[in-house]
């Protein structure tokens, strides 16, 4: 088997390292990875060379990684769908507590009283400004239903509240997972409109970002508390801080601070610590590498963002030749043409598309000379030839 090279962008959890055969070993050069393992580190502006075959985003968040870039490039990237949405779940739950009870301002409180004389007495004095409100029975809106929203919206139904959820393109299966509680509305305005808490569960997209600003906030209730586990720039910062001043946002819960939000009164700001459990790192690892393994070694592609899923089956002998090009007409006639003219049978082949691009998988009993992918990689529209053999 032909040794690969991977590097890593963040720490990745061990348990994860460890499925990496002996034929794989890290390298501190990126430039040599077969293979890159990122987080959260930011690769829009990284030059990434033509070596690279897969990028895997443990976790679910790609906003970091060029995609449209990297499938030009031929570079696979993968994320790990509901790896660490438990993770997040429970800290959203925790985040609906934090702004219904006042429990940061009253832990800070007892901070300034730790040297006094007779806390006990002084606590039940004071304790009267830090009271709250319960969240059972109060309204949640829910926005985006994927992994973690589902989870969200699940858990805070059970807790007594009253859910609502809203998700244009829910997936079937998260459509299943979701409790038949959960009052499904096809407008978000529904959700600005009836809802105390409303928590945000979708990528960073165009449509998506900044989705809370000036006027959605305007249809909101007064009052009401915004909880962002999912990326900062969903939000207009500028309009929140202004609501926040005029009460209209009672709370803002944030995974993301920023240099606006960090110090913005009425903000509660946690360290992007949603997914930063040993169980999310250790299920986002292994996820990852499996995914990264797969497609060196055999030429699947599993959860991939920017390709199309692939499930050539596992290598087996002979050569498989996988291709990565552009979704446009005449290209497996190339392929094919290119084998034909050498008197290469095909055993086996497999062509999937999705957008712009498209992978083709080959199948052959022998080898192949280094002409021939040469050949194929000289075909227009063709990003990229890699070969896999004994
Ligand atoms: N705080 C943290 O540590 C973490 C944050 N995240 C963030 O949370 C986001 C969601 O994560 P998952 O639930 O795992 O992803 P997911 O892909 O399972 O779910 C996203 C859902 O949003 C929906 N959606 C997309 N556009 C929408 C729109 N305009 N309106 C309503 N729904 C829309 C999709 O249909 C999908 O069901 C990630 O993209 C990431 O930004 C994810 C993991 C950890
Ligand atoms: O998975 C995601 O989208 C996250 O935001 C988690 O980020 P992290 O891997 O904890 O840096």
């Amino acid at each position: 088997m032909p040794k690969f090279k991977y590097h890593c962008l963040n720490p990745i959890a061990g348990v994860g390292l460890k499925l990496f055969s002996e034929n794989y070993e890290t390298t501190e050069d990126i430039k040599e990875s077969d293979a890159v393992l990122v987080r959260s580190a930011s690769m829009l502006e990284m030059e990434l060379t033509d070596n690279i075959a897969a990028i895997a985003r443990a976790g679910a968040g790609v906003n970091n990684i060029p995609l449209d870039r990297c499938a030009g490039d031929g570079i696979v990237v993968f994320n790990t769908p509901g790896a660490n949405a438990n993770g997040v779940k429970e800290l959203v739950i925790a985040g609906l507590m934090l702004a219904s009870r006042n429990i940061v301002g009253g832990i800070n409180w007892v901070q300034t009283i730790k040297e006094e004389k007779d806390i006990a007495k002084l606590v039940e004095k004071g304790k009267a400004k830090f009271a709250g409100k319960e969240i059972q029975g109060k309204k949640l809106g829910v926005i985006g239903l994927g992994a973690i929203g589902v989870l969200v919206a699940n858990a805070a139904n059970r807790l007594g509240m009253e859910v609502y959820g809203c998700d244009p393109y829910i997936s079937v299966e998260h459509a299943w997972n979701l409790s038949r509680d959960i009052i499904s509305v096809k407008s978000k305005d529904d959700i600005y409109r009836e809802c105390d808490y409303i928590s945000l569960h979708v990528p960073l997209l165009d449509d998506t970002k900044k989705m809370i600003n000036k006027e959605t906030l305007s249809k909101c209730k007064d009052g009401v508390v915004i909880l962002n586990f999912a990326r900062d720039l969903l939000v207009n910062d500028e309009d929140m801080e202004e609501a926040l001043k005029s009460g209209k946002v009672g709370a803002y819960v944030t995974d993301f601070p920023n240099d606006k939000t960090a110090a913005m009164e009425g903000v509660i700001a946690i360290p992007h610590l949603g997914a930063s459990t040993e169980e999310s790192e250790d299920n986002c690892a292994v996820m990852a590498v499996k995914q990264i393994k797969d497609y060196l070694e055999h030429g699947i592609i599993k959860n991939s963002v920017n390709y199309p899923d692939c499930d050539a089956g596992t290598f087996t002998g002979g050569t498989r030749v996988t291709i990565n090009h552009k979704n446009i007409p005449n290209m497996l006639t190339q392929f094919t043409g290119v084998f034909s003219s050498e008197n290469i049978n095909i055993s086996n082949l497999i062509n999937k598309s999705k957008g712009d691009y498209a992978y083709t998988v080959i199948d052959i009993e022998g080898s192949i000379a280094s002409g021939t992918s040469a050949k194929l990689e000289t075909i227009d529209g063709v990003l990229k030839v890699r070969t896999i053999s004994e």
